[in-house]
């Protein structure tokens, strides 16, 4: 099996308090893996030692072949092409259309020929279903719709990893249900998917290896069938 991710004995701190300790976590190549817990349990802490935003201090770390403990701050933007990164509140640009957002990343990324962008742009929102929608601006979208641009954004750089911190939280049961068919669709299709989420309802109806934060700890809870 090819690790994607692995921590072995780490902790993890905001500021002088520990956040979580003895974290040990793989995920593989393929994985779709849930991160659940309460507010305050530590997901959001987790994820942004995964992305590089909250320096890993004790234990061990990789992810997509970075070494999380010596992470220097010239690698971040090299470790984020290797991931895509969704989140709760979309973060799309509001100022330009989705075509707009999505060239703008490319060309961040160091992509250069206009044609192979342009296609690129499409490929990704085909993925989503949004294709025809390229020319609109965020605020004409529904937040399912964001959403799903912000997937495709997510998508450009054939991610080793998505990571998805609360990816339904601003959105209504039905349209969560939408954005996680295309996550499931994008998992089906090989990515590598981890997502935190305060949904049960989405856990019962897509059931998948689930982590939870608890009292410090992350540790794998065992899904029973009903
Ligand atoms: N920037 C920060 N500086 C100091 N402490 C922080 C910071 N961010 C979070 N914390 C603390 O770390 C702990 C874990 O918070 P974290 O945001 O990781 O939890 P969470 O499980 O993601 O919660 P939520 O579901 O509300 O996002 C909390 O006690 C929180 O107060």
């Amino acid at each position: 099996m090819q690790h994607v991710l692995h921590l072995k004995d780490a902790s993890i701190f905001q500021g002088d308090s520990l956040v979580l300790s003895d974290v040990n976590v793989e995920i593989n190549k393929g994985d779709f893996v849930y991160l659940i817990g309460k507010t305050g349990s530590g997901k959001s802490s987790f994820m942004k030692t995964l992305y590089g935003d909250l320096q890993l201090t004790k234990g061990e770390g990789s992810i997509v072949d970075f070494d999380l403990r010596n992470l220097k701050e010239k690698d971040i933007p090299f470790l984020r092409r290797k991931l895509g990164v969704v989140f709760q509140d979309f973060k799309l640009l509001t100022d330009r259309t989705v075509n707009e957002n999505l060239l703008f990343v490319l060309k961040a990324t160091g992509w250069k020929d206009k044609k192979e962008m342009n296609t690129r742009v499409e490929e990704v929102l085909d993925k989503v279903d949004m294709k025809t929608k390229g020319f609109k601006f965020p605020h004409e979208l529904s937040g399912g719709e964001q959403q799903r641009v912000a997937i495709a954004r997510a998508l450009l750089n054939n991610p080793e990893l998505i990571l998805a911190d609360e990816p339904t939280g601003n959105l209504d049961p039905q349209t969560s249900v939408e954005v996680m068919e295309v996550l499931r669709d994008i998992n089906k299709n090989g990515n590598t998917i981890l997502m935190a989420t305060h949904d049960y309802a989405l856990l019962l109806k897509y059931p998948s290896k689930t982590l939870k934060c608890d009292d410090n700890q992350i540790f794998e809870v065992v899904q029973r069938k009903a």
